[in-house]
């Protein structure tokens, strides 16, 4: 018998049997003890699924997501490989299966795990006990220090004041505004873990936001690099994974270096900062196997700056791209605040409730932006039931946020910038409960009261004080997203016009 040409006597021939058996036996395997009862979705190749359709799709997998769901509706299920994969396309069905106990474990990732040892640690990428332990306890921390409160406004202030300074000495010419958000953003997670706000010509500080916003450029569409799953993907000895590999080994020599330091000069009874409660912890902890170890200590902290630093530094990148685009909302916004606030003082947070005009700009930005445009993806600890479709254990689950804020159903006229949309005929704030940028359930975004103190205070005090102006002859704006970690808007360039 011949196979494709090749007889028994050439090699080839078996190379092509092993191939097909192999093919054949993956779909008996896959039709007789394959998940059951899947949600609807693309077939892909055997072995692959439909992981060369997402490679096709290339730079914009958002697109291809939402042809999906237009197709196959508001549960969608595919292979990546022998991993099934579904996708929450709706509100309603986000909010079900985000609250259920059995759909929040989370993908590891193996390059972590090889360099630092972080193996189910931290907050973001822990699953079980560990992760409510250690989510509860940062929680906890966060209310000591008062972080997303009223109490900690003076230094998310004293942040926003360090940027516009640095804004006022670039007297109106042109400048990227992403390392300074970065820093001014970063340099409040500083305050937070290490007790620290660095000058923004800091050294050691612009080198750690170096590496840190190079590993989040280097992991691709939703941090796709950190999460591979191949053994000894640390040893690559080339390309991306060697400068990933490179970038993840300093920082984590960093962060030991500041508790190290903590450790030196610590005072059990004037706790600064996130180091010092979790050293304290640590001390307290007698129970062998619990959680609070030095490791999970490095990983919230690694968690804390790869979430908390670059969402919000994008969500203010989209704020000053829409204010360009849209120089009537942006005077509507300085006169109100100018109205509310006057210029002699800094915004506070007890401005918002007389703020619904500038509060909506923000959500529409929010909603445009769409800065973490497929969440955090979930993984099941158990088969499941959702709306009447099994969700396998293992399968990952993404929410499909980008869908949401985009639904024309639930935004009429869902792709144009309308700040209105938020605003009764009284002109009061319209909060709507499908505005999920910070996910929903019991995983939801730990830093939101935070993020949007940050979006607020950021937001307005650059507005009291400058207006920001596409330079002459630069690009034609573009409200492209770029996904990263998160979704970017194109670099751009602004001036910042001081105000008379
Ligand atoms: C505009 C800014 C931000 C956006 C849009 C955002 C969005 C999100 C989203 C969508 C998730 C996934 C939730 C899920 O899995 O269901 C998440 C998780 C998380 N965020 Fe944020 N975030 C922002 C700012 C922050 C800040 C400032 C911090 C830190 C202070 C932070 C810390 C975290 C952590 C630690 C998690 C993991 C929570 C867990 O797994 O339990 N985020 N965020």
């Amino acid at each position: 018998m011949s196979i494709m040409g090749f007889t028994e006597t050439e090699p080839g021939y078996w190379l092509l049997a092993g191939v097909l058996g192999l093919l054949v036996a993956w779909l008996v395997k896959h039709l007789i003890t394959g998940p059951k009862n899947l949600p609807p979705g693309p077939t892909g190749l055997p072995l692959l699924g439909v992981a060369w359709q997402i490679y096709k799709g290339g730079s914009d997998p958002l697109a291809l997501f939402a042809a999906w769901s237009k197709k196959y509706g508001e549960m969608v299920s595919f292979f990546v490989g022998p991993k099934p994969i579904i996708i929450l396309n709706s509100y309603p069905v986000i909010f079900e299966a985000f609250r259920h106990p059995d759909l929040q474990d989370r993908l590891g990732s193996r390059l972590l795990q090889e360099i630092i040892g972080l193996k189910n640690s931290g907050i973001a990428f822990s699953n079980g006990d560990v992760w409510k332990e250690q989510r509860k306890f940062t929680h906890s921390v966060f209310r000591s220090l008062g972080v997303g409160k009223k109490s900690y406004e003076d230094t998310v202030s004293a942040e926003m004041t360090q940027l516009s300074s640095v804004i006022k000495e670039k007297k109106g010419s042109p400048f990227d505004p992403s390392t300074l958000f970065m820093q001014a953003v970063s340099n409040i997670i500083c305050s937070i873990v290490f007790g620290t706000q660095y000058t923004y010509d800091d050294e050691a500080f612009k080198e750690i936001l170096h590496l840190v916003n190079s590993n989040v450029q280097l992991s691709g569409g939703g941090g796709t690099f950190l999460f591979l799953p191949i053994p000894g993907i640390s040893k690559i000895p080339f390309g991306k994974m060697k400068l990933m590999t490179n970038n993840i080994r300093s920082v984590n020599a960093f962060i030991q270096s500041q508790i190290e330091s903590h450790e030196k000069n610590r005072d059990p009874d004037n706790q600064r900062d996130f180091i010092d409660q979790y050293l304290n912890k640590l001390d307290e902890t007698k129970d062998t196997v619990s959680s609070f170890t030095k490791l999970n200590l490095t990983g919230c902290i690694a968690d804390l700056f790869l979430a908390g630093s670059d969402t919000t530094t994008t969500t203010l990148k989209w704020c000053i791209l829409f204010m360009m685009a849209n120089p009537q909302v942006q005077s509507r916004v300085q006169d109100e605040l100018d109205h509310v606030v006057g210029r002699e003082r800094i915004p506070r947070l007890d401005d918002i409730k007389d703020l619904p005009y500038t509060n909506a700009v923000i959500l529409e930005v929010q909603r445009k932006g769409a800065v973490a445009p497929l969440g955090v993806p979930h993984v099941a600890a158990a088969d499941t039931t959702i709306r009447g479709y099994t969700i396998p254990k293992g399968a990952v689950i993404v929410s499909n946020i980008f869908e949401v804020l985009n639904s024309e159903e639930l935004w009429k006229d869902s792709g144009a910038f309308k700040p209105e949309r938020f605003l009764t005929a009284d002109g009061e704030l319209i909060k709507r409960d499908e505005l999920i940028f910070f996910s929903t359930g019991r995983r939801v975004c730990i830093g939101e009261q935070l993020a949007r103190m940050e979006t607020f205070l950021g937001f307005t005090s650059l507005l009291q004080r400058f207006t920001f102006k596409k330079p002459d002859n630069s690009p034609t704006l573009s409200f492209e997203g770029v996904l990263g970690i998160s979704r970017n808007p194109v670099p751009y360039m602004t001036c910042a016009v001081v105000r008379e």
